[in-house]
């Protein structure tokens, strides 16, 4: 990018905040923009007012109509104290508006951070980048986009003031204008120079910023607590805190140090320039080029002039800064998701009728060339329960994941009777699945909202929550918490209670019994469940769903042996394919498998 591009990108920038701000807040938008507008009148107005006024009081020095004179002075007095008035008044005002104003563009942002948050692709979440962009939005603060244009307004005001100072400086003398651009460009130039590379350095450091907060977080939540105590690992993770701190603060350091120097020398050059300028001055008063009052006038508007450009120039790098960093939020909310809604979706056939097939599909994990799964060919038929068998790692979530569109297959396809699932729209395809994975939520929320969130659309009273619970066999502890159904489950808000790891296993269970879905999928249900829960549970498991499809994962092969059809996974391919019987027979893997894990029954039994 020219220099020319950089400087005028802000601007740029601007046309995708006001469209924001218009949307977050019209009312306030349009009042703080008049209320701004008659500020900076007001306070121009208040300059002219002044300079009128000592133009009357000159005039009057050794004037024939004193009484006159005084009116008239008197007059000016009262409009300048008008006008300053009114000026702080629509000061005050347009200071509400913007507060106003602010607080509704910052819910606003926030509020379309969580909607791209929500929707943004699974695949999002599994990589640094998208922490690195979300880290990046919430460093640029949901302020900046009103900050940018209240910002803007006093720089139009101070740029107006500093223009009008300049006009004034030429009329004494056109030479000092010169010196007036010493005392204020390069300035310039340097606070963009250290916004941009500070930025640049922050943006270069995002990671090793979240990397720095994952450890606070390691160190001050509860989530590992136990191991951290057992294993001692605190010192451990404070030492490596403080490293990585360490670096950042030097890194910080060495920039402000390095931009405190440059400014100086900036400054220094400008004084230089001034004293300069006041030296040539003086010589051409005393040659009576220039009056004595030239001279004080010097004096008293450079300084000004000065003051004023250096505040220009930091609201100009302000500007340039809060561009960069609103960049930043739409660089996030930009996110589009990959996973696509087909331009015309076709409904999803209720109930299904030929069920599920994988054909030829193949997958690897966007950013990896690793195959995760080749050449899978698989049916789930309506009310079919169906079990995938395979070592950790062989594929089994991620084959999970492509049957929900979390991702789409990268070679073949799923079709629902007959149809690619991409055809169908999104969200009303996935309503076609409930699912429980192996990293369940536990939701700090009462054990009916956990239950309910299986299938929100139902009423808050809904008794299916209850039926739900007594199928996943979860009724009677909630029955026991202290206010049953409507307990907070966790302990990070007042009242709540913790349950033990099956009872969340449970409770997670129940939220996949909560939507009537066709098809439902167990990763690992029951791998915190006791052996008299698991028996219960899948004891009448095809009742307990209501005669849907399911396919269940399972490592346990008592659990898997009760479905109508097996597929073994390994390393992303299916190596066997049949039920129990059948698969006992073929004495492949599976048989082996099965025949390790009778054997410790087996010898527990004899
Ligand atoms: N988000 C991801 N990005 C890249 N690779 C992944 C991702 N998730 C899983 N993998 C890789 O895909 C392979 C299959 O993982 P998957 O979770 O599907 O296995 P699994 O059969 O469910 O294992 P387990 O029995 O341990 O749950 C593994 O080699 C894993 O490293």
């Amino acid at each position: 990018m020219s220099r020319v591009q950089a400087l005028i990108a802000p601007l740029y920038t601007l046309r995708r905040i006001l469209p924001l701000l218009w949307e977050s807040s019209r009312k306030w938008t349009i009042l703080g923009a008049l209320l701004m507008a008659l500020e900076v009148a007001f306070g121009l107005a208040v300059l002219f007012m002044l300079k009128q006024l000592v133009d009357v009081v000159t005039q009057q020095l050794g004037s024939d109509a004193p009484v006159e004179g005084i009116r008239s002075v008197l007059r000016y007095v009262a409009l300048t104290g008008g006008c300053t008035l009114a000026y702080l008044a629509s000061r005050a005002m347009s200071g509400l508006a913007r507060e106003a104003q602010g607080l509704l563009v910052a819910d606003h942002i926030d509020r379309e951070i969580h909607a791209r948050a929500v929707r943004a692709d699974l695949a999002f979440y599994e990589s640094p980048r998208y922490y690195d962009t979300l880290q990046r939005a919430r460093q640029a603060g949901n302020q900046r986009p009103v900050q940018v244009v209240g910002n803007l307004m006093m720089l139009i005001k101070n740029g107006l003031m500093l223009a009008a100072i300049v006009v004034l400086i030429i009329t004494i003398n056109w030479l000092l204008l010169p010196v007036l651009l010493i005392a204020i460009v390069p300035a310039l130039m340097v606070r963009l120079h250290f916004t941009r590379h500070l930025y640049e350095w922050q943006r270069h450091r995002t990671q090793m910023e979240r990397r720095a907060g994952y450890l606070d977080w390691l160190m001050t939540s509860d989530i590992n607590a136990k191991e951290l105590r057992l294993n001692q690992l605190g010192d451990y993770l404070r030492e490596s805190y403080s490293d990585l701190r360490g670096v950042i603060r030097r890194e910080r350091m060495r920039i402000t140090q390095r931009r405190t120097q440059v400014e100086l020398a900036v400054a220094s050059i400008a004084t230089l320039a001034f004293f300069g300028a006041l030296a040539y001055l003086a010589w051409q008063t005393s040659l009576g080029h220039n009056s004595v009052g030239d001279l004080v006038l010097f004096l008293l508007i450079f300084q000004r002039a000065q003051a004023m450009g250096q505040e220009v120039v930091r609201q100009l790098s302000q500007f340039y800064e809060d561009h960069l960093y609103v960049g930043l939020l739409f660089e996030f909310l930009d996110i589009r998701p990959a996973i696509a809604e087909p331009v015309r979706p076709l409904p999803v056939p209720e109930p299904m009728h030929e069920g599920i097939r994988f054909e030829q599909v193949g997958f690897h994990y966007p950013g990896t060339d690793k195959p995760v799964l080749r050449d899978i060919n698989l049916r789930i038929r309506p009310g079919q329960i169906v079990a995938l068998v395979g070592a950790n790692g062989s594929g089994k979530t991620s084959l999970i994941k492509l049957l929900c569109r979390l991702y789409d297959p990268t070679s073949g396809r799923i079709t629902l009777d007959g149809v690619d699932i991409r055809e169908y729209g999104l969200e009303e395809y996935r309503r076609v699945f409930s699912v429980i994975f192996q990293d369940y939520g536990r939701f700090a929320a009462t054990a009916r909202e956990n239950i309910r969130f299986g299938d929100i659309r139902q009423p808050v009273d809904t008794p299916s929550v209850e039926a739900a619970a007594v199928k996943a066999g979860a009724d009677p502890f909630i029955q026991e918490l202290t206010s049953g159904y409507d307990t907070p489950l966790t302990r990070m808000f007042d009242g709540g209670q913790e349950i033990s790891i099956g009872q969340w296993q449970k409770i997670a269970l129940a939220r996949a019994f909560m939507h009537r879905s066709n098809v439902i999928i167990l990763d690992e249900p029951t791998s915190a469940l006791d052996p008299g829960a698991e028996f219960d549970l899948f004891d009448n498991f095809r009742e307990r769903i209501d005669h849907r499809a399911a396919l269940v994962i399972s490592h346990r092969l008592s659990t898997v042996r009760m479905a109508d059809y097996i597929y073994v996974l390994d390393q992303g391919v299916i190596r066997e394919r049949g039920t129990h019987d059948e698969l006992i027979r073929q004495q492949g893997m599976y048989c082996d498998l099965f025949s390790r894990q009778a054997h410790h029954y087996r010898e527990v039994d004899a």
